[in-house]
């Protein structure tokens, strides 16, 4: 899911992230790279525009005067946009406060339509704890009323079954009378699929809504439609009232497009996102994971939980240490970095500050050993106390360790470098550091 987008954006913004000072010309390369890479993954040619201008309005002449470095502050802005465009706004389903609540389903056919009901329907049902009736008003085709009937099996929720010789507005009727009877909470009703340029189909459809007046219509959309999304939107909106988007197919080989335009493109919110076939392979929409998917950082953050809980100094770990953080403590570091094996590779896979990345140089499987080697071949004092190590004390040390004046050196930098991110991790720990660049 979005791997195109991923791939580039964490190629442009691990170029900016270290800047030291954002200027009108690096965020002219950078802001060429993001729109390229945009277009190429398929987002409307209109939102790249936008997009890029807010994004300029917003980095230019800022005065950055958080703890974030400013190619930091420029990502901040960049994800604050990616979440704009995918739409901030309420995106829960509505419920009448009359039941049962009626949802119409629409959109081109094989979009997911009837998928997206078996699968919605089972979560209204599980996690809403609602009593659901499925609905096909589809009368052109046999296959799709058997796909409902059998979704509807399967999910152990109510079908209901139409007499042979009603049209797709009569079953609509007849359905919700069924559902006000039979105190249903929600009425979920597939169409079938037509083309919006099919003027006698668009029309049927319009008449179905105006008769039956939905709680809510939802367009479904794959996500692997390209730039012809608009028209089909537009046409579906002027004839009903679409209130939402269902995203199907998101898990394949999307390049994104779709899920970044149609917001800006329809003003209507997405509330549904498919992502897979199996009937659990739905998620209620949600702008910031998806911002965090494209930026890389959901793989950041569990990522970072991983080396925090396993590997390098989880808050309880750090807040155990003695007052002062020691060659000691920076020993026992060493140690468990030693064990992790890939963690170098991890780390550098890191967009974030200097002093992390700067922490991947000691983790060096060779350096490594060096370390523990060096500080073994400390006295006690000197462990407690690595600024008393002065030249004299130093050649003692290499010679002591087989090794020489520079590894020792090397050593007491990249302590320091540790220390001081420990005194900072100390406070709200490594994740929430992290984390704390991006939010
Ligand atoms: N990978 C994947 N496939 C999906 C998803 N949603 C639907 N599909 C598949 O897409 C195909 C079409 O889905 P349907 O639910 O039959 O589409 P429809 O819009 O009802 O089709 P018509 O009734 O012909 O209009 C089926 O093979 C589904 O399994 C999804 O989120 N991910």
């Amino acid at each position: 899911m979005f791997n195109l987008l991923k791939k580039r954006f964490s190629e442009i913004l691990e170029k900016i992230s270290n800047k030291g000072i954002i200027t009108e010309k690096n965020i002219k390369v950078t802001l060429r790279e993001i729109r390229k890479s945009l277009l190429e993954a398929d987002v409307a040619l209109s939102v790249v525009k936008k997009f890029i201008h807010n994004v300029k309005k917003k980095s230019l002449g800022k005065k950055f005067n958080t703890s974030l470095t400013p190619g930091q502050e420029f990502i901040k802005i960049i994800k604050h946009e990616l979440i704009q465009k995918l739409g901030n706004d309420d995106n829960t389903l509505k419920f009448s406060k009359k039941p049962p609540s009626i949802y119409l389903i629409v959109g081109l056919q094989g979009m997911g339509k009837t998928t997206s009901i078996g699968k919605i329907g089972q979560l209204l049902h599980k996690q809403y704890k609602k009593k659901v009736l499925n609905v096909t008003t589809d009368t052109y085709r046999f296959a799709a009323v058997k796909q409902l009937e059998l979704l509807s099996l399967q999910t152990q929720i109510d079908f209901f079954l139409f007499k042979e010789n009603n049209d797709p507005k009569e079953i609509a009727i007849n359905s919700i009378k069924y559902a006000i009877k039979k105190s249903y909470d929600v009425v979920l009703i597939d169409t079938s699929g037509r083309l919006h340029t099919d003027q006698k189909m668009m029309l049927e459809l319009q008449d179905i809504y105006k008769t039956i007046n939905p709680t809510e219509t939802l367009l479904v959309v794959d996500s692997m439609l390209g730039q012809d999304v608009t028209n089909i939107a537009e046409r579906f909106s002027t004839l009903v009232n679409i209130t939402g988007i269902i995203l199907t197919k998101m898990d394949s080989d999307t390049k994104g497009g779709v899920a970044l335009s149609i917001k800006e493109l329809t003003q209507k919110p997405i509330k549904f996102v498919g992502n897979g076939e199996k009937l659990d392979a739905i998620e209620i929409f949600n702008s910031q994971k998806i911002a965090n998917r494209i930026l890389g950082m959901e793989d950041i953050f569990s990522l970072i939980k991983e080396i925090e809980n396993k590997i390098i100094l989880p808050k309880q770990k750090i807040n155990n240490l003695k007052k002062k953080f020691d060659l000691n403590d920076f020993l026992i570091y060493v140690n468990q970095v030693r064990n992790t094996g890939g963690l170098a590779y991890l780390i550098k896979k890191l967009p974030i500050n200097k002093t992390i990345s700067q922490l991947s140089n000691t983790i060096n499987d060779k350096e490594l050993n060096n370390f523990v080697a060096i500080i073994n071949s400390m006295t006690k004092i000197e462990k407690k106390n690595p600024n008393i190590i002065k030249n004299s004390r130093k050649h003692r040390i290499a010679l002591g360790s087989g090794l020489n004046v520079q590894s020792v050196n090397k050593l007491l930098k990249q302590f320091d470098i540790v220390k001081k991110m420990v005194e900072k991790v100390k406070k709200i720990g490594l994740s929430q550091s992290i984390k704390n660049l991006f939010f």
